[in-house]
C-alpha cells in the first residue's frame, strides 16, 4: 500500500487542487459527451485523435503505477487518485463528503457515466460509492479501517440523477466497526449495505510512523 509522506503546506494543496480539479471536470465532460455524442463517424475519428495527442502530452512525465496516497507532516490526506473521490479522477464522480463522528454523508449526480440497466445507476457504482462512505465513517473516529465484508441490498432501481448516500457507525467491537449505509433518491432509499470494517492489526505507515489520532487527521484534500 502507497501511504507515502509528500511534505507541502495546505497552500500548495490548494493550488495544485486548483490547477488539477478543472482539468479533471474537463475529463469527466469528454467522457460524458463520447457517450452520448451523436455527430458524424467522422467528427468522432478526428476527436480521436486530439485525443490522443493530449494523451501523449500528459504521458511525456508520469509517475510510475498509482497515484497512492500521500500524507503531509500534518497527516491530511490527498488520495486524489481514489475511485470515489479522487480530485484527479475524472471515474470518480466525485464524492463531496461530509463527515462527522461516526457519520459520513455525501450528495451527488450520477450522469450517463455511471449507467447500469437502462437510465438506472449500475449496481456496481453504487457499491462502489457505499464502500468508500462506509469506510469514511468508519475511520472518522478510529484508525483507517478496511472492508472485511459488505453485504448489499438493492432495493429497486436507482435512476440516475440527484442522489444522496449516508453511513453511519452503529457498534465497534475491538478492531471491528459495523456501518450501515444507504443511498437515496428523493423517494427514499433505494439501495442499503451493510458493513464490517476492520483495522489491520498493527497498523502502520509504511514509512515506520504510526497513524496520529484521528482528530488530527484530515482526509478530505
Ligand atoms: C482512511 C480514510 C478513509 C478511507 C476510506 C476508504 C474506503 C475504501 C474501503 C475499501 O475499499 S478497502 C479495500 C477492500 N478491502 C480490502 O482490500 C481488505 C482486504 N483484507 C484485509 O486486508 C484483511 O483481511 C483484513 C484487514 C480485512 C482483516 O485482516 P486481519 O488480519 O486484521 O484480521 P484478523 O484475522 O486478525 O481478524 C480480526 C477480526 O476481524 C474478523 N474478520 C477478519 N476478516 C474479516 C472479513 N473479511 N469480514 C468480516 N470479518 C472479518 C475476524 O473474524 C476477527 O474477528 P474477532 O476479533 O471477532 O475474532
Amino acid at each position: 500500500m502507497d501511504f507515502r509522506i509528500e511534505d507541502i503546506t495546505e497552500e500548495e494543496i490548494d493550488r495544485r487542487l486548483s490547477v488539477v480539479e478543472p482539468l479533471t471536470d474537463s475529463v469527466r465532460q469528454l467522457v460524458d459527451a463520447v457517450i452520448r455524442s451523436e455527430v458524424s463517424d467522422e467528427r468522432l475519428a478526428a476527436a480521436k485523435e486530439k485525443v490522443d495527442a493530449i494523451v501523449a502530452d500528459l504521458r511525456e512525465q508520469q509517475r510510475p503505477g498509482s497515484f497512492g496516497t500521500p500524507y503531509t507532516k500534518e497527516f491530511i490526506g490527498m488520495p486524489w487518485g481514489n475511485a470515489a473521490v479522487g480530485a484527479r479522477n475524472a471515474v470518480a464522480p466525485p464524492l463531496r463528503i461530509q463527515r462527522s463522528p461516526g457519520l459520513a454523508e455525501c450528495e451527488m449526480v450520477l450522469g450517463a457515466a455511471y449507467e447500469g440497466p437502462g437510465g438506472c445507476v449500475h449496481g456496481g457504482v453504487a457499491a462502489l460509492l457505499l464502500d468508500q462512505l462506509v469506510g469514511e465513517a468508519a475511520s472518522t473516529d478510529g484508525l483507517p479501517s478496511f472492508t472485511g465484508t459488505l453485504t448489499v441490498k438493492y432495493l429497486r432501481p436507482t435512476l440516475l440523477g440527484p442522489l444522496s448516500a449516508r453511513a453511519e457507525v452503529t457498534r465497534r467491537e475491538g478492531r471491528k466497526t459495523f456501518v450501515h449505509a444507504t443511498m437515496s433518491d428523493a423517494d427514499g432509499v433505494t439501495v442499503e449495505a451493510d458493513a464490517i470494517m476492520i483495522c489491520p492489526k498493527d497498523f502502520v505507515l509504511p514509512t515506520g510512523d504510526a497513524l496520529p489520532p484521528a482528530a488530527d487527521r484530515r482526509l478530505d484534500r
